[in-house]
């Protein structure tokens, strides 16, 4: 199949140009309905989608635009659906970088990085050559941190705070676990942070967590009263949900990854409400918490006019110390196996 265009509907004010990849994949089956449905950009602002896939499922995209077209929804005023990488990303406002391999049972994280690495330099150059320079990227296809490195680096020409890569999926996971152990609803739950790589390193961290219970802000730390928990079976069943969930369903996580995706581009684009943060993996440049610089890391952020400020001063003990250090050392040998693979 050539590039399918499918204008539904023309409607007043400008349209925002999204792309999506792996737009055939499990992810975007969930991901695309929320966004073409308004829950990141809003109810009213009108929006054109550009599905990239690989020419081999094209006729699945079909299948998917028939339906995002038969889901009759009133924002969405026009679907690109196609394998070429120039016309998914010329002029695009947001790219929802999901496209890329997933692990499955049995294969290891470095099978997955020799597989997509190639994949986000060739997108990140297409990028630095059509996409708008204002373009908000999320990288979410694994590793997801080193895919938005590749990605950035690619795109000389588009400023390095404009990439990131998903790590809101963890810190939603990191919410439910404090807010099931509390007996309080996920929205109880605030300022959970996640450092690091978007892999069983990262490190969920409760310290400076609060909690709402019988409207009181109270700390997670007192709230949760179980310290030897909070250090130990909240952070590895965080670490280790995307397995878990893998070998439940043999597939990995969709319906919880693509939710996470709306949380992030939603606030990255409407902003964080006061006092509050949220976690993002981005350039480390000059943070203040003594991340080596050049990797792509996830902090505490918070967002405001579409850009995101790092949190700085939250006290950091030794057992975060060594925690952070732990995952910024996986991810230096991961970006410097990844730049080998793809010849940098
Ligand atoms: N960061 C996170 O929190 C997180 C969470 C869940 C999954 N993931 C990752 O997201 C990725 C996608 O997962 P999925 O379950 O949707 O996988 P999937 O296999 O269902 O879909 C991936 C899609 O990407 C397409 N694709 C492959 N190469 C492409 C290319 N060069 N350009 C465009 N599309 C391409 C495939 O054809 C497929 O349709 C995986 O790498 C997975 O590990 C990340
Ligand atoms: O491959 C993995 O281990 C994780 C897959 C996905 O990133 C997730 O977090 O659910």
């Amino acid at each position: 199949m050539a590039t399918m265009h499918k204008v539904f509907y023309q409607l007043p004010g400008k349209a925002l140009r999204v792309c999506v990849t792996g737009a055939a994949g499990q992810i975007a089956y969930s991901l695309l309905y929320s966004v073409a449905k308004g829950d990141v950009f809003g109810k009213d602002q009108p929006i054109i989608l550009t599905l990239l896939d690989i020419a081999p499922m094209m006729e699945v995209l079909k299948g998917v635009v028939m339906e995002l077209q038969d889901c009759a929804l009133p924002i969405l005023q026009e679907v690109i659906a196609t394998a070429d990488e120039r016309e998914a990303f010329t002029d695009i406002d947001v790219a929802m970088l999901v496209g890329a391999m997933p692990r499955r049972e049995g294969m290891e994280r470095k099978d997955l990085l020799k597989a997509n690495a190639k994949i986000f330099q060739s997108q990140g150059k297409s990028l630095d050559q059509y996409a708008k320079k204002t373009v908000k990227v999320v990288v979410v296809g694994n590793p997801a941190n080193t895919n938005a490195l590749i990605a950035m680096k690619c795109a000389p020409s588009i400023p390095k705070e404009n990439f990131s890569c998903l790590t809101r999926l963890d810190q939603n996971r990191a919410k439910s676990q404090i807010a099931g152990k509390c007996s309080v609803p996920t929205s109880a739950v605030k300022n959970v942070t996640i450092w690091g790589n978007h892999s069983s390193t990262q490190f969920p961290d409760a310290m400076h967590a609060v909690v709402v219970k019988d409207g009181k802000d109270l700390k997670a730390t007192e709230a949760v009263n179980d310290d030897a928990w909070l250090k130990g079976d909240f952070i590895t069943t965080v670490q280790k949900r995307g397995a878990a969930v893998i070998a439940a369903r043999k597939l990995s996580s969709a319906m919880s990854a693509a939710k996470a995706i709306c949380d992030h581009v939603r606030d990255w684009v409407q902003g964080t409400p006061d006092g509050e943060w949220v976690s993002m993996g981005v350039i480390s440049d000059g943070n203040s918490y003594g991340v080596p610089e050049g990797l792509i890391y996830s902090f505490p952020v918070k967002l405001s006019g579409g850009k995101w400020t790092i949190v700085d001063g939250l006290s950091i003990d030794a057992f975060a110390r060594e925690k952070m250090d732990l995952t910024a050392k996986e991810l230096a040998e991961e970006r410097d196996a990844a730049f080998e693979f793809i010849g940098n």
